[in-house]
């Protein structure tokens, strides 16, 4: 096999030694026995901004008074991590002596990092607790990938551009499916914690009796059957990142007391401890409950209401912004193409106009789930949305919603009920299959069936 190789220049290895040396994070420096400077790479130069020739040949004191690189020759042995203020910047060096068979030559001083915004983000990052950087490896949404660009949605995206700019406690309301939770993602990865992780915690979907140590976590034996060692709660995990709490309307009230305490305190204490853990946690909250009515009801805190609700981003349903139907049709098509291997381009007049006449209860995640079981149930590049067996327009048509006598969260539930209904017929009974199908967590899928008594 012949293998044509990239053409070579032959330089020497001191030439390739010199671009090493001049690499682009560390600056180095080198002084005789002397006290005389006989080297200094393009990096120290910079920051110097000096030339080579107004720097080689002099007295290290006289180009940084405060450099006590002079001193490591009678000490002899290296300093690490010491502060050198150079042109009104300060960096982090290591100082140590040059030596030739065991006799010192010289001595040396290296900067440790580029710059100290640089160290800082390095020290942040790894004082995140090693067991959640997978965390911050999954795929995160961003501002991008929201789409919408009727006027509410521009609006949602102003907002959540100034709240990421802040750590602020944030609460996201809206209907199910309407976005929240990748608002929330997509705020995070836009923020200054983008590197740290982001935690969900679905309040709803996890069992009264593991939340508290779910959330808090525990010391070593703090209870029988707990983990030797002990557990990091969710609020530990997302320790410099962001935690959002979703469906915070299903958190029962002696817990909400406990969120309201790790609000005010930004510490948590872990079941057992008998100190607490300071916390640098922004704290997210959503919800598609009206909040305000369960203050009414006695079943919300009405303080913790308020700690969350520093800044709130309200989304739009999709009834209210059918404009970006199209828009969001079309996007949604090409990422189901991707997912399944489909080949849809694009959906037909007709079956927008249907779209368009439709209430949406289960508003985005509805209208990709539709979308998809369209693309499933035939083969045309243009989805004819009439194709998919049931068509929930026709049950529940945006114009009837007008002078109905339920409230309008009863015929979310019936929808919410027919969908999972026919998932699960879909899917053979098999739960977690029909989860994926409605692009929805298992554990939400068990409760929506517990509560629903499907
Ligand atoms: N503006 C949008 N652009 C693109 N996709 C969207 C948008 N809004 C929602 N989606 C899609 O809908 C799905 C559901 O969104 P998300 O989980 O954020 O909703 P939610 O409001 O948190 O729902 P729930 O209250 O039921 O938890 C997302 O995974 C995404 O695929």
């Amino acid at each position: 096999m012949n293998v044509t190789m990239p053409e070579q220049q032959d330089y020497s290895t001191d030439v390739r030694l010199r671009s090493i040396i001049d690499n682009p994070f560390e600056g180095i420096m080198a002084i005789d026995a002397t006290g005389v400077v006989f080297f200094a790479n393009a990096f120290f130069l910079d920051i110097l901004n000096c030339s080579q020739q107004n720097v080689i040949g002099k007295k290290i004191w006289d180009i940084i008074p405060s450099c006590r690189l002079f001193e490591t020759i009678g000490q002899g042995y290296s300093i690490w991590g010491e502060t050198l203020k150079i042109n009104a910047k300060e960096f982090l060096v290591a100082r140590f002596p040059l030596k030739v068979d065991g006799k010192t030559v010289g001595a040396m001083v290296k900067t440790v990092f580029p710059d100290q915004a640089i160290a800082k983000e390095i020290v942040h990052k790894l004082s995140q607790p090693a067991n959640v950087s997978s965390s911050c490896m999954q795929l995160m949404w961003t501002c991008r990938d929201i789409i919408g660009e009727a006027p509410p949605m521009l609006y949602v995206k102003k907002l959540a551009r100034r709240a990421s700019r802040t750590s602020s406690t944030l609460l996201i309301t809206g209907e199910s499916g309407t976005g929240k939770e990748i608002i929330a993602q997509a705020i995070h990865t836009r923020s200054v914690r983008r590197e740290a992780p982001f935690i969900s915690v679905n309040c709803g979907a996890i069992p009264e009796n593991l939340l508290e140590s779910e959330l808090f976590g525990y010391v070593d034996g703090a209870f029988t059957g707990a983990r030797k060692g002990g557990k990091p709660g969710k609020f530990e995990l997302a320790n410099g990142g962001t935690i959002l709490l979703d469906e915070i309307g299903d958190m029962p009230l002696y817990m909400q007391v406990k969120i309201l305490r790790v609000l005010q305190e930004r510490a948590v204490w872990r079941i057992g401890a008998t100190t607490p853990t300071m916390l640098d946690v922004r704290v997210m909250a959503s919800t598609n409950t009206d909040l305000k009515q369960l203050i009414k009801d006695k079943k919300f805190c009405e303080d913790l209401y308020y700690r969350l609700n520093v800044l709130e981003i309200n989304l739009p349903p999709l009834r209210e912004r059918v404009d970006d139907l199209p828009l969001l049709a079309q996007a949604l098509i090409q990422r189901i193409n991707k997912k399944i291997g489909s080949d849809a381009q694009g959906i037909t007049e007709e079956s927008l106009d249907i779209l368009k006449s439709y209430s949406w209860p289960g508003n985005v995640r509805e209208l990709e789930n539709l979308l998809e079981q369209a693309i499933n149930w035939s083969d045309d590049p243009l989805i004819d949305i009439c194709k998919i067996p049931v068509r929930p327009w026709e049950s529940n048509p945006r114009q009837s919603l007008v002078g109905l006598d339920s409230p309008f969260r009863n015929r979310v539930e019936e929808t919410e009920r027919e969908l999972i209904i026919n998932a699960l017929e879909r899917t053979n009974g098999n739960k977690a299959r029909a989860a994926r199908a409605l692009n929805m967590q298992r554990s939400v899928l068990y409760k929506k069936l517990e509560r629903m008594k499907i």
